[in-house]
């Protein structure tokens, strides 16, 4: 194959291959897209949990940067854990300057439920990142902090949907609900459209990397030059698939896997 779209994720490293930026390049190269990586952070964490963090000097986020635009230009871009506000400020530079579709994954909670990132960055993300982003990823507890809607159901969803699209400023917002109900709905908001996709929850404590793999599908969809719509879809299946056949790896909670055939 001589031509190969390419997808960067500009996120952290999970050691144990589980989520992050190794979650992102398994799911890349599930979908024939080549997949390049800028790290934010290393993290020392399992399947018990995150124990510590270590950030990567701002500047040195910035040279990966400028090693990968000034040799081949990605064609989608997404970010994960961005530790710090000169961070964000590199990335918008990036982003603005290629125009390049852009899935903004954000990362403030951990799956135990711990912030990971202060209100002051979580605030310098919303206003500086958000507006340049072709969609943004948050989950329940983030797209509250991200908006105040405290959620409850769906008519909460699309409140803070609307907060993001009007007063944020993103293009288009993907919110599911599988941390509050019985059910894994998945709704996509754009400034013209909605689009809601019904799943059942599966039972497993196999779910690290969802987050990450659902936000790669879409930017190596976006990457191939799909339409948003279809790259939901295809995220959506991606990880149903994924997660029915995720990995009792470790003591705690397993991976997802990466393996799977569409
Ligand atoms: N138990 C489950 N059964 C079926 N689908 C699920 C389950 N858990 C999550 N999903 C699906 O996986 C995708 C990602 O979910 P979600 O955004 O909540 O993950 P997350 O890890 O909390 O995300 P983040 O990286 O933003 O923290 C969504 O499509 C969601 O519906
Ligand atoms: C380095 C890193 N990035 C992201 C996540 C979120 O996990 P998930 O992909 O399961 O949402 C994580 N635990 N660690």
């Amino acid at each position: 194959m001589s031509h190969i779209p390419i997808a960067l994720t500009v996120a952290s490293n999970d050691p144990t291959g589980g989520s992050g930026v190794i979650a992102d390049i398994k799911t890349f190269h599930n979908l024939n897209v080549f997949g390049m990586a800028a790290i934010t952070n290393l993290t020392a964490q399992n399947s018990q949990g995150i124990h510590e963090i270590l950030e990567i000097p701002p500047e040195f986020l910035e040279e990966q940067l400028s090693s990968i635009f000034s040799d081949a230009i990605p064609y989608a871009m997404k970010s994960g854990m961005v530790p710090s506000a000169d961070m964000v400020d590199i990335i918008k530079k990036y982003i603005k300057g290629y125009d390049i579709p852009f899935v903004m994954d954000p990362f403030i909670f951990s799956k135990e439920g711990k912030r990971i990132i202060d209100t002051g960055l979580q605030n310098k993300l919303a206003t500086t990142l958000l507006p340049y982003a072709s969609v943004v990823t948050p989950n329940i507890k983030e797209t509250e902090a991200m908006t105040g809607i405290d959620i409850k159901d769906e008519s909460d969803i699309k409140t803070a949907a609307n907060i993001f699209l009007k007063e944020i400023g993103v293009k288009s917002v993907l919110i599911n609900d599988s941390q509050m109900t019985g059910k894994a709905c998945d709704y996509l908001y754009t400034r013209t459209k909605e689009v809601k996709l019904s799943g059942p929850i599966i039972k497993s404590k196999n779910l690290r990397g969802v987050g990450s793999t659902f936000s790669a599908v879409i930017t190596a969809e976006l990457a191939k030059g799909q339409d948003l719509e279809s790259a939901f879809r295809k995220a959506k299946m991606f990880v149903t698939k994924a997660i029915e056949n995720g990995f009792d790896i470790g003591k705690g909670n397993g991976p997802i896997s990466h393996f799977i055939e569409l």
